[in-house]
């Protein structure tokens, strides 16, 4: 667990963001080749740092990218480091303060041929950053898979040339990176699949913006930790008795009991004071056997569940896990969310509306958290475009929050907010685990958080206790990670400044 205190760097800036910012730090008085030189820097420090001295290939491309190139060039050069340095077009067809920094090397550029990588001990990788407008191809493709082939260890520079900053894809081809160096704020691209695993570790280099120029801008998307909710967390007051905390209603399935317990375990442990599985009659002693501190209903053929969410207390309610793709799985859903309460919706209960999304939007009122994962998603939404919009676009059109599933799970609110989670190992690729998230979500919901908080949070603990956990995770170990995660996450710092719960 990371101790950064200062939440602004989980921002993160889309290109067309990142050129405003440039621009308003530019009109706020900086210098564009001083932001350049600052940025070439930061890559040659960064070179320094990480590889022994040795020959090293500087490739800049023909945008401001390569302008950052020619600056780290002339530093390690400086350093005594032997520099070659290719140019990918002309020096004459330069923007003016790539053309300046070029001007400031002063020294050979070679032809832009396979030569230029002939006993490099690490490729600078200047070609294409945040200006990529279309897919790497004629001899940047040669080369970067020329890069590849030889397995070159690779700084990037922004981004590995050919990684589209917005939306995490790759254009045509882009060589793997052992680091990059990127300005300012990370882009969506470097957290969102398969760009953050091309990036290998990622610098983040202050290149003399200042943050107040993030300030007013629309749809900031940000890379979840805890500075962001870890104030809003509902942390147990000294006070509180267990109806004081939430009372979470689960509806089980008959097949698959298991999922409904893991989501009713993880709501509790989440905090919930009290939580109830509504369990279909004639399994109701399957549950009852083996759940403990969770009570149980039955749950009779004719439907009972209107009288037992008529307990107003009962204030979050989750339908899915296990309930089975049914008729009766979308009545109650239906009754869920006729209560205006908190309901989080995960597998089946997405799944049963799959023939008619239009109804289950039309019935969201209250507070209300969607957890599909890619297939779940394209059963109720046709959105396009990179996770980050899709899961936006599902959020605005179901006006639920949407947590959109997966190793770079997004999470979206119906106002734009939105929040990649990066901290999921692959190990959570097991039956069971998002039925915990789902009850994890349900349980810190239950004690008072809302929605897009508690979807953010959840996730990150999630991705968190599987970590902590390490090699042979099932999904029933993580509810009994959290207490560990939850002390770590409760002595972590204080952080105000950028929190989520500002709307934007
Ligand atoms: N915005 C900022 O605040 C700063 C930006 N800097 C650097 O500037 C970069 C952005 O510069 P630019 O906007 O000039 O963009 P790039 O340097 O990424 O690329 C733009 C150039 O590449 C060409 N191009 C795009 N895709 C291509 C393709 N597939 N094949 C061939 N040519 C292609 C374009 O026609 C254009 O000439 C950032 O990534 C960063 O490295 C830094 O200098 C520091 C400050
Ligand atoms: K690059």
């Amino acid at each position: 667990m990371s101790n950064r205190t200062d939440a602004s760097h989980s921002v993160l800036l889309t290109p067309e963001q990142m050129a405003a910012a440039d621009e308003a730090a530019i009109a706020a008085g900086a210098q564009g080749v001083d932001l350049m030189e600052a940025a070439g820097l930061a890559v040659a420090a960064t070179v320094r740092r990480h590889w022994p001295m040795g020959p090293v290939t500087v490739l800049c491309g023909p945008g401001n990218n390569g302008g950052d190139g020619f600056v780290a060039a002339r530093h390690l050069r400086a350093w005594g480091w032997p520099v070659r340095l290719g140019l990918l077009g002309s020096v004459d067809r330069l923007a003016p303060d790539a053309a300046h920094h070029a001007g400031l090397w002063g020294d050979a550029i070679e032809p832009f041929d396979s030569a230029l990588l002939e006993g490099a001990s690490v490729v600078v990788d200047a070609l294409f950053g945040a200006g990529l407008s279309r897919p790497i191809e004629g001899l940047a493709l040669d080369m970067l898979r020329d890069i590849a082939g030889r397995g070159l260890p690779v700084c990037a520079v922004d981004v590995p040339s050919g990684l589209d900053g917005a939306t995490g894809q790759v254009l045509g081809m882009a060589a793997p990176a052992r680091h990059t160096v990127t300005f300012f704020r990370k882009k969506p691209g470097h957290v969102l699949l398969p760009g953050r695993q091309l990036c290998g570790q990622i610098t983040l280099a202050d290149i003399g913006i200042p943050s107040q120029v993030v300030e007013g801008m629309d749809e900031i998307a940000f890379e979840n930790e805890p500075a962001l909710w870890r104030d809003m967390f509902p942390w147990p007051h000294a006070d509180d008795h267990k109806y004081a905390r939430g009372h979470v209603l689960v509806v089980g399935g008959e097949i698959m009991t298991g999922a409904a317990r893991l989501s009713a375990m993880a709501a509790a442990r989440a905090g919930a004071g009290l939580v109830t599985v509504a369990a279909p009659a004639p399994v109701w002693p399957v549950y009852a056997a083996v759940l403990t501190s969770v009570m149980v209903q039955p749950l009779d053929d004719a439907s009972n569940l209107n009288d037992i969410l008529a307990d107003a207390r009962k204030n979050v309610l989750v339908v899915g896990p296990g309930a089975g793709v049914s008729e009766a799985t979308r009545q109650h859903v239906l009754a869920a969310l006729d209560t205006g309460r908190g309901v989080v919706l995960d597998a089946d209960a997405i799944t049963s509306f799959g023939p008619a999304p239009q109804s289950l939007f039309s019935a969201i009122k209250g507070p209300c958290v969607l957890t599909p994962h890619e297939g779940e998603y394209s059963r109720l939404f046709s959105g396009h475009g990179s996770k980050l919009e899709r899961a936006r676009q599902a959020a605005r059109q179901s006006g639920a929050v949407v947590l959109l599933k997966g190793a770079d799970t997004v999470i979206a609110a119906p106002d734009g907010r939105a929040v990649i989670n990066s901290n999921a190992p692959p190990t959570l690729a097991t039956g069971g685990t998002g039925d915990v998230l789902t009850g994890f979500i349900a349980g810190l919901m239950a004690q008072g958080m809302a929605p897009f908080l508690a979807a953010s949070a959840g996730a990150w603990l999630h991705g968190e206790a599987a970590r902590q956990f390490g090699p042979g995770l099932i999904s029933e170990d993580l509810p009994g990670m959290l207490p560990r995660v939850l002390r770590r996450l409760k002595a972590y710092p204080s952080t105000p400044g950028v929190t989520l719960a500002v709307p934007t």
